[in-house]
């Protein structure tokens, strides 16, 4: 049962917050100031510090030193935005303005409810998770994560995500949306780096009938989908440069302008890009605009690789077992002692990504109902990752033409040897979207591997804003 220290020194407020906890099943001590709420032992104890901001003796923010991981969260009567960002930027989890309905502390608790570890359960989907979203992590730069997120939320600035492919990016957008004002309305998310240069600024901004061949209907673009919502802008570095400009006057101006219009549109939309490249490096390459790359750089996140992320290995493989094994219909099982060590020990340069191309792996070779060896995972062989993740992908697709990837590597040849001559020999006179279809993989993977490998796609050099 969560525990949660209320510190109030109203005592009627303090008594009404405390019946509706117990009812809604929290355990609750009850503080009647700063002092009084330190002097119950380490903060650290409970999952959440509920606290009036203003009382005699001290404010509710002087917890927060004092908080280790436990988030605090602050009751203030001076709704002004002012004494809200105070809070959240002394380290508030979050705030609650009073007067509050039941309904509104009860949501608010919840959300901000540290996750308590639940016991292990191989096998199935209830692993711990965090209280953001489907985010799995109980290490420690995960929980600082979580706090940046809740206070981005919070807020409407555009954020910058940067990590490593398969960190989790996406996850991150779709828990800064729901966790922000914005959550009833769209998160529209964009893979920039999927969608063909010649198209992607008609996707994003939309175009007027008859602005280019085949405009047969104006058509709104992806920016005004999400009005009053979020756009989620996933590989941002691989923008092409026009576009950059007319995003960039969607980030100054707050309006979008469709191909073909000279009649800008308001818009409202928040903007969380993600990368996983140098945008810095890319801005003084003359690939990135430098001032596109400070109207989004307002908050960046991090995302560690998962390599870093200790204890949260096994506990997101056991929660993608549970996953596999309801997909594939399989009784439950878990993983051997060997496999476990492999999952720990192993550096998932493909994080979280490659460990459920893994897992998945695993579940299809292991024999039903038999525990997970580290040999139906994959890893800690001689194999890459590359054909290990073919592997997975033609295993759960019998049907699936096998890539000439695929064939290339099991005729023997260098895989990534044979992936780079080809891009090299044929870049120039073939579109991104024709390599992609001869490699048989998709245009992301294509470009993903261009990443990995150094053959980044040819840009030109920046254009002024139109
Ligand atoms: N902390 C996490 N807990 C549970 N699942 C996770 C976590 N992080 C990532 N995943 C899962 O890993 C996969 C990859 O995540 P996601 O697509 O968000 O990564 P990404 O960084 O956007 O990848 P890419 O760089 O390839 O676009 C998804 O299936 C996602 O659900």
């Amino acid at each position: 049962m969560p525990h949660i220290l209320v510190v109030e020194d109203e005592a009627i407020i303090r008594g009404s917050i405390k019946r509706l906890l117990l009812k809604a099943n929290y355990q609750v001590t009850e503080a009647t100031s700063v002092a009084d709420a330190l002097s119950k032992g380490e903060l650290g104890q409970y999952d959440l510090v509920l606290s009036d901001l203003r009382m005699p003796g001290g404010e509710g923010t002087e917890l927060i030193p004092f908080s280790t991981e436990t988030p605090v969260l602050i009751m203030t009567s001076y709704a002004s935005m002012k004494t809200a960002v105070d809070a959240l930027k002394a380290g508030a989890a979050d705030y609650i303005a009073k007067p509050f309905s039941n309904q509104d502390l009860l949501s608010s608790v919840a959300k901000n409810c540290k996750a308590k570890p639940k016991a292990k359960q191989t096998g199935s989907t209830s692993s711990t998770q965090s209280p953001i979203g489907k985010l799995i992590g109980q290490s420690a730069p995960m929980k600082k994560l979580f706090k940046l997120i809740y206070k981005v939320s919070a807020t409407d600035a555009t954020v910058l995500v940067n990590g490593e492919t398969g960190t989790g990016k996406e996850l991150i957008a779709q828990a800064i949306h729901q966790n922000s004002s914005r959550a009833d309305n769209a998160l529209v998310s964009v893979n920039c780096a999927a969608i063909p240069d010649t198209l992607i600024e008609a996707e994003l901004f939309g175009h007027e009938k008859g602005a280019f061949t085949g405009a047969d209907s104006a058509r709104a673009g992806l920016v005004s989908a999400a009005h009053q919502g979020t756009l989620f802008l996933d590989e941002i570095g691989e923008l092409p440069l026009a576009a950059q400009a007319r995003l960039l006057r969607v980030l100054q101006e707050g309006e979008v302008r469709a191909i073909g219009s000279v009649q800008p549109k308001l818009v409202d939309v928040r903007i969380v890009a993600a990368t996983h490249r140098n945008l810095k490096r890319l801005v003084e390459s003359g690939e990135f605009r430098e001032d596109l790359y400070y109207r989004l750089n307002v908050i960046q996140l991090v995302i560690p690789a998962l390599r870093d992320r200790g204890a949260d290995k096994l506990e997101i493989a056991n929660s993608l077992l549970g996953r596999y094994l309801e997909k594939f219909d399989r009784p439950a099982t878990n993983f051997s002692l060997e496999a476990e060590q492999a999952i720990s020990r192993y550096s998932w340069p493909g994080n979280v990504r490659e460990l459920e191309n893994a897992v998945q792996r695993g579940v299809i070779l292991s024999d039903p109902g038999n525990a997970i060896e580290a040999d139906d995972l994959g890893i800690e062989t001689e194999q890459s990752p590359e054909v290990i993740d073919e592997i997975s992908v033609n295993a759960t697709s019998p049907s699936r033409a096998p890539s000439q990837l695929v064939e290339s590597a099991e005729a023997g040849t260098d895989l990534e040897e044979y992936f780079q001559r080809f891009v090299l020999e044929n870049q120039d006179a073939m579109s991104e979207t024709e390599l992609a279809r001869r490699l048989g993989v998709s245009r992301k993977c294509l470009w993903e591997r261009r990443q990995r490998l150094g053959i980044p796609r040819k840009r030109s050099s920046v254009q002024p804003v139109s």
